[in-house]
């Protein structure tokens, strides 16, 4: 039978979610995957980089506690066994049982649409009586660089699942997978050397926050090379060399191109429909593709914020939307992504953690918002009690009209789970004046939230 209520392609973590909604709503519906269930997040993004990550925090802060003893450096062949177990070994026999479980009929094949509500598989051919999402994801983006393509080099799909330290390491792009995997691979041993083109790493953040985190890929040996473009690539003496704008060279065992992500549209027929391959399936916030009633997407390929949670979130929109024929349903309700927004959460887990959600002042203030910014260092009981030395700041931003949040940023060792709660802050639009009665626990890192308050003036 190939007639189904609801077909998924692609099958990552969002299609996964997307697809078991629909089921649980009691559709029909077949999830199709190219290549591994799972997808990129489960085996090269942020299960492996995590796993790669988390063995070197924990060394760190075990040296910043004194009385704790604590080996040199890290065990590199456990810490590749564990990535490895947390990939299951690239196998994805455990992701088919639970989509079988979750009552999904698995089609393994590149899917593509053949014509309105149908999708063809090798030959086969399926269709939706309710609606076809698309959630394929997204590939990397190679720079136009003269010399690249002949130069042989890693994606982050080698920088994830490398089962060697290279001697030294490249690393082209300073957004999120080129500081994490720099800092991941010099704790494992690598001489590491970030070409950055911009006057700090991970521009998309407050400055502060690549500016702590360049200290902290400095003060593991990373060469942090700031405001140079690479003009070239080449091969010499065995190793890759970039050439850069100011006439130097980076070159490393390794080169490892961190430049962005593309949505994956090539080879879907979504050309047939409208957009153009390579290009972002523009969506509404209930995840409809604009202009047919029939095709949804969610996650990566729709070129929102490509995160995993952030297109989960958006799956189960997508989801309930098609169970529940909602067309226009109001803001904040579940068929309706609004969070997409204003309140994105993101961690980026470098040594100091980056975790922030909702805008940047720089984007507030382009929003037309009064704002007041309020910065401090992270310096209360709870952050000298967890590390000796602690260094870590805080800002919050708020609408002066609405006295409410619509920006956090933390930057310190273990910030990450101070963030749901300013999620929460912004989402629940909660006054500064009622947060002011969320008290802190003492001796927690999260009195810096009382400090905040207090800077703000209450
Ligand atoms: C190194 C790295 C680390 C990351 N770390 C984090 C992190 O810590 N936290 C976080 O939130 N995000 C992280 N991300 C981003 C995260 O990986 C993505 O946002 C997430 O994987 C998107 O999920 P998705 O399901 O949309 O796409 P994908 O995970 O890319 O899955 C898409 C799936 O669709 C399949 N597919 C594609 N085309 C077809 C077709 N025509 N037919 C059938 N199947 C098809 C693919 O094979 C793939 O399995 C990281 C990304 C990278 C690169
Ligand atoms: N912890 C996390 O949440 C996490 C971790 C990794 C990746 N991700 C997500 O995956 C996506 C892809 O990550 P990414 O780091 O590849 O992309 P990115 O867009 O975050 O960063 C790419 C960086 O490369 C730079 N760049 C582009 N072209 C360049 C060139 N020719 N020379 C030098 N620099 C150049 C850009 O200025 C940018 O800073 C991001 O959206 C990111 O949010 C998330």
């Amino acid at each position: 039978m190939d007639d189904f209520d609801v077909i998924v392609i692609g099958g990552g973590p969002v299609g996964e979610n997307a697809a078991a909604r629909t089921a649980a709503g009691g559709l029909r519906t077949a999830l199709v995957e190219a290549e591994r269930f799972g997808g990129e997040c489960s085996y090269w993004a942020c299960m492996p980089s995590k796993a790669l990550l988390r063995p070197g925090h924990a060394l760190a802060a075990a040296r910043r506690v004194p009385g704790v003893p604590v080996g040199e450096r890290l065990d590199v062949a456990a810490v590749l066994a564990r990535r490895d177990a947390f990939t299951s070994n690239w196998d994805d026999s455990g992701q088919v049982e639970w989509a079988v479980g979750a009552g999904l009929e698995v089609v393994r094949g590149r899917g593509r649409l053949v014509g309105e509500r149908q999708v063809e598989v090798d030959g086969r051919v399926l269709t939706a009586s309710r609606a076809v999402v698309v959630c394929t994801g997204s590939v990397p983006r190679t720079p136009p660089l003269p010399g690249l393509s002949d130069v042989p080099h890693w994606t982050s799909r080698d920088a994830t699942s490398a089962h060697e330290v290279p001697s030294s390491l490249v690393v082209l792009g300073g957004g999120v997978v080129g500081v994490e995997m720099a800092q991941a691979w010099a704790r494992l041993g690598s001489a590491v050397t970030l070409v950055v083109s911009g006057e700090r790493p991970l521009p998309r953040f407050e400055p502060f926050a690549g500016d702590l985190v360049t200290e902290g890929l400095r003060a593991d040996g990373v060469t942090v090379r700031t405001n140079v473009r690479a003009t070239g690539a080449s091969t010499a003496g065995g190793e890759a060399v970039l050439a850069l704008s100011d006439g130097s060279t980076a070159s490393g065992a390794h080169l490892l191109v961190a430049t962005g992500r593309q949505p994956a549209t090539f080879d879907l027929g979504v050309e047939r429909f409208g957009h153009t391959a390579g290009e972002a399936l523009p969506v509404d916030d209930t995840g409809r593709v604009a202009g047919l009633d029939w095709l949804y997407a969610a996650g990566d390929v729709t070129g929102r914020a490509q995160l995993t949670h952030q297109g989960k979130y958006a799956a189960r929109a997508v989801g309930t939307a098609i169970v529940t024929g909602a067309r226009s349903p109001e803001p904040w309700t579940a068929p309706v992504a609004t969070a997409d927004h204003t309140a994105v959460p993101q961690v980026v887990f470098t040594d100091p953690e980056v975790a922030s959600v909702g805008w940047t002042e720089a984007r507030a203030r382009d929003e037309g918002r009064d704002v007041r910014v309020v910065d401090l260092d992270i310096a209360v009981a709870g952050s000298s009690l967890h590390a000796d030395g602690y260094r870590g700041k805080a800002r919050m931003i708020v609408d002066e009209r609405t006295r409410t949040l619509v920006g956090v940023t933390f930057v310190g060792p273990d910030t990450a789970e101070l963030l749901h709660a300013a999620t929460i802050a912004i989402v629940g639009e909660v006054t500064v004046d009622r947060l002011w009665h969320a008290v802190p626990a003492y001796p927690t890192i999260s009195e810096v939230w009382l400090r905040l308050l207090e800077a703000y003036g209450l």
